[in-house]
């Protein structure tokens, strides 16, 4: 559950004095999500989510996640419009931490995504690198290529103990990776954790709307499809879903084609890609201690899809 900080009813009493949302009328914790506390608020002006940010979002990001939600907003793309307060600030405090109020997004995510979702959500995705282009706001991908060497040194041990001999193999998938990592792909303002838990559909299986933006950066809009692919497109057996995979594809195509480079370039990075999510999974498998409230993601499902894409994935 992931509800890390408590707010009291005279906290938020006192906290929505800032705003101009009129009294609270209904407010509780919400169990899903694991990087922040997210809070459902419904006041005399509408429904809205509080969000109190923890450990892994810095302070200092706040502003260039906040001001894409309200750049993506003006675009007409459908993500949660960050609410001002009294003075015109998206950014404030609760409990001492950075906290924010962001409109409610209606839409349901995908359980388990059919080969339609995957169509709906290509198309979603291609949406979102179009309205994003010209946000002036410029953050590096802190978990890009450079950083996984130096992130996985700090894990070998956990590595050896989930499976041992598995520090060397990935000692030489991210040899390869970084000998290979393509450059020079057309980039832009990337979501980097678009997952099905992060894509509303309407009940008609439509795309409605994408939320979580808090790993959002600078980086080639093709690896960010390519987090998608991996997100989206294996199957719970392991296997990789090639009829999804190229639904996905279509849908994104039908917003934003690909350029050859591109097309080239998916396999490599869907490998790296799957190396990012498998390192940051491996680093919290160590770091949650047993009792917690949130239950760490599967780092051996990540390292399994690397397993698929050492072979190479033929996607055209
Ligand atoms: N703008 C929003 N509109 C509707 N529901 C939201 C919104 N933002 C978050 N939620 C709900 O809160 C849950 C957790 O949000 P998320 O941003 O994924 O948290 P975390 O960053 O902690 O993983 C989502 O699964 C969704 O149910
Ligand atoms: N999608 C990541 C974990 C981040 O979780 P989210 O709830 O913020 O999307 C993973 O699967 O490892």
């Amino acid at each position: 559950m992931a509800v890390y900080t408590d707010i009291t009813d005279d906290e938020l009493a006192a906290f929505l004095q800032g705003y101009d949302l009129g009294a609270p009328l209904a407010f509780k914790g919400i169990a899903e999500g694991v990087e922040n506390s997210n809070f459902l608020l419904e006041t005399e002006k509408g429904r809205y989510i509080l969000t109190v940010y923890e450990r892994r979002v810095k302070a200092e990001d706040l502003p260039y996640f906040l001001n894409l939600l309200t750049w993506l907003a003006d675009k007409g793309y459908p993500s949660a419009r960050p609410v001002p307060d009294r003075n015109g600030r998206t950014l404030s405090t609760l409990r001492g931490k950075p906290a924010a109020i962001v409109e409610f997004m209606s839409g349901l995510s995908a359980r388990k995504p059919t080969v339609a979702h995957c169509r709906e959500a290509g198309e979603g995705l291609a949406w979102l690198h179009l309205a994003g282009e010209g946000y002036p706001g410029r953050r590096a991908n802190d978990l890009g290529q450079a950083a996984w060497a130096p992130l996985f040194a700090k894990h070998r041990k956990a590595a050896e103990d989930l499976k041992p001999g598995l520090s060397a193999t990935i000692d030489q998938d991210l040899a390869q990776l970084s000998l290979m990592w393509p450059r020079n792909l057309p980039s832009g303002t990337v979501h980097a954790d678009y997952f099905p838990d992060n894509v509303f559909f309407r009940t008609d299986g439509k795309f409605a709307a994408t939320i979580d933006f808090y790993f959002a950066c600078d980086d080639a809009y093709a690896y960010d499809l390519a987090v998608t692919l991996n997100a989206w497109c294996f199957e719970a057996d392991g296997s990789f879903n090639i009829t999804a995979a190229k639904a996905l594809l279509n849908g994104y195509e039908r917003r934003r084609p690909l350029s050859p480079a591109e097309k080239e370039a998916l396999p490599i990075l869907a490998r790296g890609a799957a190396m990012r999510f498998f390192l940051t999974r491996l680093a919290d498998w160590g770091a949650t201690p047993a009792g917690a409230l949130v239950r760490p993601k599967d780092p051996l499902e990540y390292e399994r899809k690397l397993a698929v894409h050492r072979e190479g994935l033929v996607l055209f």
